[in-house]
């Protein structure tokens, strides 16, 4: 299995300056790391730096945020990075500022992958500075830059260097209100260790039966349902429709009585959508929300 990190926060936070303190990390460590860059324009200054350091494996996505672009193109480079470095050990994400965490995991919690990628979490960047001034930023990038650390497993209140200590204490103290489950880090150019960062999650990763990242102590999991035998479309939908507000998405391929291959099934906010497949895909459905360890298909 591999360790994926989630990389995220508002524009300009400071997720490169992160990523790079990570990748010199696990150099050391003599680990090898790989690197997937989401990049809101079509060309990635942020690649380019990453480039520079020595033979890290790197795939782009440009064009658009994590969540947009499609998971199709996600998974695309994902399984290119997976194939073409079979000797990577964790890889990196990095997110655009505009990208909404939820579903920026929501494009990487594939079924192709519930057996090779070990999603470990949302490590968020808030710039401390421009969370005291958030009252500036219109209500919706404001709820974007506050989801972001809302549904954070760890989160770094970045650019202490530009603040003083009691108004860090009043940064991390607000933080703390959004997100109780959360330890917060005061740092400088994003300076953590990889080491903490690995511990903190793998302690709150305590995976429940099938699900690749735990509930416990997060605001966000996945859990991963495996058919034995066919559903009943209709009963299927009634119950999907029947699950709390709290199930965010469900994507994956879910066999159907009398069809011969399972559909690919997705849902979102509210909405399902049922596709025919032409190829005889794993039975296997991706669950993502809150409180969700204990869903079953009751059927
Ligand atoms: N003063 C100060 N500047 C910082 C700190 N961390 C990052 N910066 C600077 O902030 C700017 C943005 O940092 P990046 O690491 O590129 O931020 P990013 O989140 O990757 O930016 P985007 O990818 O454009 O969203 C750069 O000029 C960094 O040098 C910090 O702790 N203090």
């Amino acid at each position: 299995m591999t360790d994926v990190y989630l990389l995220s926060g508002f524009l300009g936070s400071g997720k490169t300056s992160l990523l790079m303190k990570l990748i010199a990390q696990l150099k050391e460590q003599g680990k090898r790391p790989a690197v997937l860059m989401n990049e809101f324009g079509s060309i990635s200054i942020d690649s380019d730096t990453v480039g520079t350091s020595d033979n890290i494996p790197l795939k782009e996505l440009l064009n658009g945020c994590i969540c947009c672009t499609g998971s199709e193109q996600t998974e695309a480079q994902l399984q290119g990075l997976l194939e073409e470095n079979e000797d990577i050990d964790v890889i990196l994400i990095e997110t655009t500022g505009a990208a909404h965490p939820v579903e920026a995991l929501d494009a990487i919690y594939s079924p192709l992958f519930a057996d090779r990628l070990n999603i470990k979490g949302i490590v968020t960047v808030a710039d401390s500075k421009r969370w005291l001034e958030r009252e500036k930023l219109s209500p919706q990038i404001r709820s974007l830059f506050m989801e972001q650390i809302r549904h954070a497993h760890i989160i770094l209140a970045n650019k202490s260097d530009l603040l003083t200590d009691s108004s860090m204490a009043t940064v991390t103290m607000e933080i703390s209100n959004l997100n109780e489950h959360a330890p917060i880090i005061q740092t400088k150019n994003a300076d953590v260790s990889f080491s903490f960062i690995e511990e903190t999650l793998g302690k709150m990763d305590k995976p429940l039966e099938k699900s690749i990242l735990s509930g416990r102590n997060l605001p966000l999991s996945s859990k991963l349902l495996v058919f034995n035998s066919p559903v009943d479309k209709e009963q299927f939908e009634d119950w999907v429709k029947s699950l709390p507000d709290t199930v965010y998405r469900m994507k994956g391929y879910v066999p159907v009585k009398d069809i011969k291959n399972p559909y690919l099934f997705q849902y979102a906010y509210g909405m399902v959508n049922w596709l025919p497949e032409y190829v005889k895909m794993e039975p296997r459905l991706v669950v993502i929300g809150e409180g969700i360890g204990q869903l079953t298909y009751p059927y």
